[in-house]
Formats: C-alpha cells, sequence, structure tokens
C-alpha cells in the first residue's frame, strides 16, 4: 500500500493503538511482567534472526513457542492482569496523570513511619530523592527497591536492627537503599545540639535539591533539612503536607521514559543489582 493511499482512518487506528500500548506498558512498568516481556523480546530476536537467516525449524519452534504464550501469560501472570482489570474499570488507563490514591498512600506510609519513630524516640533519617541522583550515596549501601510502607519503615530504624545505621534513600515511587552513609556538612554556625545526624541531613540537601527529614532521638522532634537549611520543629500535619508535596511533584525522575529506562537497564544488567 503506497503512502498517499493512507485514509484518516488509519491515522487515528495509529494513535489509538499507540496509546494503548503506552498506557499498558506503564501498568507493566515495575511489576514481574517487564521480565516476561525480556524473555518475549529475547525469543522474538532470534526468531527474527532465524527467519532471515532461512532457519526452518528454529523459526518454526520459536513461532509455536510465541503462539503458546497467549495461554501462558494469563495463567502465569493472573494477578497483574486481575489489577490491569481493575484499573480499566476504575478508568485510571485513560488518565494522564498520576494515581492520587497512590500518592497519597506513599505520603501518609511515610508520615505515620516518622511520627511513630518520634513518638519512641527512635532516631530516623530519610532522604527525599529529586532531581539529583544520589546513587554516589546509595551505591554502597543496602538496595531494597521495596514499596514504601510504615512498617517497613519502622523495622528500618528500629534499633539494634543491622540497617538502623544511617539513612534511607527513596525516590517518589520506592524506598531505594538503606544504611547509607551522607556526607556531613561542613557548617560550623549550626546549634552544638546537632550532632551527626543532623550534620548528615544538611550535607546531603547542600550536594543535592533533596528534602531530608531528621526524626531526633534525643529531642523528639521532626525536622525538615532543604538546600542546607532545618525548618523548624513540624507537627503532624505540616510533616503530611511535605509528603505530600514530594511524592506530587512532577520531577524529571517520575517522567514515565526515565522510569521505562531506567526498569529496562536494570532487566539487562539482571535484575535488582546495583546499577
Ligand atoms: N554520615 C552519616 N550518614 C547517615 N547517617 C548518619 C551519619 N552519621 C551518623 N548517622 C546516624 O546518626 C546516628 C548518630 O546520631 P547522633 O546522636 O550523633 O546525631 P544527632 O544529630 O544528635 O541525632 P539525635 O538528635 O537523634 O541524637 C548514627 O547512629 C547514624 O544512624
Amino acid at each position: 500500500m503506497a503512502f498517499f493511499d493512507l485514509r484518516w482512518q488509519d491515522f487515528l487506528d495509529i494513535l489509538i493503538v499507540a496509546f494503548l500500548i503506552y498506557r499498558v506498558l506503564m501498568l507493566l512498568v515495575g511489576t514481574r511482567a517487564m521480565q516476561l516481556l525480556r524473555g518475549v523480546l529475547i525469543i522474538g530476536f532470534i526468531g527474527a534472526v532465524a527467519n532471515i537467516l532461512e532457519l526452518r525449524s528454529l523459526s518454526w519452534i520459536i513461532g509455536k513457542m510465541l503462539g503458546a504464550f497467549i495461554i501462558v501469560v494469563p495463567v502465569l501472570f493472573q494477578p497483574e492482569l486481575r489489577h490491569m482489570l481493575e484499573e480499566l474499570g476504575k478508568g485510571h488507563l485513560w488518565k494522564v496523570g498520576r494515581n492520587e490514591e497512590d500518592i497519597d498512600l506513599r505520603a501518609e506510609q511515610l508520615s505515620k513511619a516518622l511520627t511513630y519513630c518520634k513518638s519512641q524516640r527512635i532516631g530516623a533519617l530519610c532522604v527525599l530523592q529529586r532531581d539529583t541522583s544520589l546513587k554516589e550515596v546509595w551505591r554502597t549501601a543496602v538496595m531494597l527497591k521495596a514499596d514504601i510502607t510504615e512498617e517497613l519503615l519502622i523495622s528500618i530504624f528500629w534499633p539494634g536492627t543491622p540497617l538502623h545505621d544511617g539513612a534511607v534513600v527513596m525516590d517518589q515511587q520506592s524506598i531505594v537503599a538503606a544504611g547509607c552513609y551522607l556526607p556531613l556538612t561542613e557548617k560550623t554556625d549550626i546549634s552544638r545540639w546537632y550532632g551527626t545526624r543532623h550534620r548528615a541531613a544538611l550535607g546531603v540537601t547542600e550536594m543535592s535539591d533533596a528534602i531530608a527529614l531528621v526524626v531526633s532521638e534525643e529531642r523528639g522532634e521532626i525536622t525538615a533539612a532543604v538546600a542546607g537549611h532545618f525548618s523548624k520543629p513540624l507537627s503532624e500535619a505540616q510533616l503530611k503536607k511535605i509528603c505530600n508535596h514530594y511524592f506530587s511533584f512532577e520531577s524529571k525522575e517520575s517522567n514515565f521514559m526515565d522510569r521505562l529506562r531506567e526498569e529496562i537497564q536494570q532487566q539487562w544488567a539482571g535484575g535488582d543489582k546495583n546499577v
């Protein structure tokens, strides 16, 4: 078919299909199904090469294998498919913006965890990564890439556990790493009451645009550090507001293409290893 034979309906068709692929990929990013996609792409690539080289038996086997995926995929990925259908039912597949429920949930989990640490006088330091990558900080720490939950954060900071020393670094989607060693501030004009936890919080916000939330074990208060400066002790409502603001902030890191690229790099690097 020549290019000029294309009807306006064909353009509409292509646009709709591209949009559907984009939304489905968006739902898949960060799930187990991405590993399957990697497998299918590798098999498809081998199949294409076999076709070009006219390796008939190999292309026949690969053709059959890809056909079998139609039956295998719904069985293996029943939970993911159910989630996708639920999202479709809630209308999230059509929304171009991010999921507000997720943003609220993460903000609530983080603020609840820090409030609990405060009430129990458990020292904690959470660094909320923004556009400046903190790879240098977390690459030598313990990688987690875990969902942001109150229980996990409390367990990390619980005194005596292997990860309680050091900082937690998170991004808008997950707890990236724990037990991170941060650079200390060089400032000399800060209160002598501030020990190394607070100095580390100032240090990381001087070298990046991150936000650091500190729970003081001695004073039982929560403060936020931004650009090398501390806030006054935060109330629960103020803490929630900061968390909400952070998770709803449209940073470069939350950009879908960046997330997809990161996911693909991770998949090709062999899973959850340090990059
Ligand atoms: N460079 C660092 N990076 C990350 N965390 C650090 C660093 N240095 C110290 N910490 C954390 O701070 C803890 C020590 O806190 P310290 O009592 O010295 O600080 P502080 O500012 O007085 O805090 P608090 O008010 O909670 O006592 C360490 O156990 C460790 O968890």
